[in-house]
């Protein structure tokens, strides 16, 4: 086999190997051998003096020892070129890459398939949670109904730490990069790009859809204020980054977004890199995996995982018995998409308004008009010499058009300073709940 890249996923699986390539071997039942490794710059962590290396990391794709090629590069422009070429030339790929996965899978799958070659990716999502091998093979006799998941793993480090010891998004967001937790451009882990990109992944496998990266409607942890964590804490619930997958009648609801949990879910005590993944299957009912969803080892972990089990079957004569999505490609059938303005639910909505009598009504009445009830309110008192307080209000489950309608004409009052925060809340079913 060859690794391209020597980053920290990269590193983190060279770790593994020279650690215990006696285990891999005896797992594998085969002579696991890395042979070469394709990086800019040596990587002070990990010892790489036992392999070949070189700066060009399409030479390791070229080597013809290399019967297994390893992406661990990230990005979409020359991962793709490297994946394609390795599939060209008969080798076998394996990736943890997200973006390469949900952009150009549909693609690489079909080339891989026309060549009988495996592509896996079970580091893609979630990190060391196999939760690509649960949803595809441990839970194959289900219909999935529901996905439920915190799916990246710097923004659920970030709100944990604003949230919990009061640190400020910019710094924790830094300790995220040096741990090795967030993306090159980590753009992608704040504005729901990552999670959007992983719900893809897990959706094509549970409902046997096509890759379609546009997909679900998305927004990011940037849209959280650290009063926001404050006020949820105080009406009972955790804000949450979620990526959700459910079957809505002939259409399917695919959205990543901030959520309101309540507390006692289990899913809103997931705190700091872990992530949370919830399935539905109609006949197991509830499973709930939770694990490191980024980081070295955790990553590193998933493409052993990947590594043995392609070893294993390439041992049985079998190049790629397991269809990379759950069912053969021509299988996969494209799926109505229901629209955000229709996905109902409660919310959360936080309004600063001028501190005076009258506008408490103005604002009911608004919600009213959409059909929208409060379930419950606080309203700050004003601090020394402030003219504006924040209002923070839980509705009934409303639509997301009523929603946006009224989010819109409250803007428009007078009374009204800056923009209204308006995030959904999710009572989802859990067992024991
Ligand atoms: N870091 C994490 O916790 C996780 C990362 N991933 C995915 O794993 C992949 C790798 O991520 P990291 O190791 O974190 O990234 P990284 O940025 O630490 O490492 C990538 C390495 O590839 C090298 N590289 C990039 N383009 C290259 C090129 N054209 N030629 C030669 N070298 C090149 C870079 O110099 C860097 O050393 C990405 O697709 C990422 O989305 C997936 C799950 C978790
Ligand atoms: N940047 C990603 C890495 C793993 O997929 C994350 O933080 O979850
Ligand atoms: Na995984």
């Amino acid at each position: 086999m060859g690794i391209c890249g020597l980053g920290t996923v990269a590193s983190g699986l060279v770790n593994i190997i020279n650690r215990q390539s006696a285990l891999l071997r005896d797992r594998a039942d085969a002579d696991l051998r890395l042979v070469h490794i394709g990086a800019r710059r040596d990587n002070p962590v990990c010892d790489i003096s036992p392999y070949r290396v070189s700066r060009d990391i399409f030479q390791v794709v070229d080597d013809p020892e290399v019967d297994i090629v390893i992406e661990l590069i990230g990005g979409t422009t020359a991962a793709k070129e490297l994946v394609e070429r390795a599939l060209h030339q008969g080798k076998h790929v394996i990736t943890a890459n997200k973006a390469l996965i949900a952009e150009h899978g549909n693609a690489l799958f079909a080339l891989a398939e026309s060549k009988g070659l495996a592509l896996r990716f079970e580091a893609a999502v979630a990190g060391g949670i196999p939760i690509v091998k649960t949803l595809r093979e441990g839970l194959a006799g289900n219909q999935i109904e529901g996905i439920t998941g915190i799916i990246n793993g710097t923004g659920n480090y970030i709100l944990s730490e604003m949230a919990s010891a009061g640190r400020s998004f910019d710094e924790v967001l830094k300790e995220a990069q040096a741990l090795g937790y967030a993306e090159a451009d980590p753009t992608f882990d704040i504005d729901g790009t990552d999670a959007a990109q992983k719900l893809v992944i897990l959706a094509s496998i549970a409902f046997g859809i096509p890759l379609a990266i546009d997909a679900p409607f998305k927004e990011g942890i940037d849209r959280v204020g650290a009063d926001d964590l404050e006020y949820a804490q105080e009406l009972g619930y955790r804000i949450k980054h979620l990526g959700i997958a459910r079957i809505a009648g002939e259409k399917i609801d695919l959205r990543v977004h901030p959520t309101l949990i309540p507390e006692q879910k289990s899913i809103a005590s997931i705190d700091g890199v872990l992530n949370a993944v919830q399935l539905e299957g109609d006949a197991v009912g509830e499973v709930l995996m939770t694990g490191a969803g980024a980081g070295a080892g955790p990553t590193a972990s998933a493409v052993c995982a990947d590594l043995i089990d392609l070893a294993r079957s390439l041992g049985a004569g079998q190049n790629c018995a397991i269809p990379a999505l759950g069912v053969p490609l021509a299988k996969l059938q494209a799926r109505e998409l229901l629209p955000r303005e229709a996905v109902t639910t409660p919310w959360y909505l936080r309004i600063i308004a001028s501190d005076k009598a009258g506008v408490m009504a103005e604002i009911t009445q608004l919600l009213g008009e959409e059909g929208i009830s409060i379930e419950s309110l606080i309203q700050k008192a004003p601090e020394r010499g402030e003219t504006h307080v924040p209002i923070i209000i839980l509705t009934d489950a409303a639509a997301g058009g009523a929603m946006q309608n009224a989010v819109l004409s409250i803007t428009a009052l007078d009374a009204i300073q800056g923009d209204i925060v308006a995030l959904r809340v999710e009572d989802f079913e859990e067992h024991g709940s």
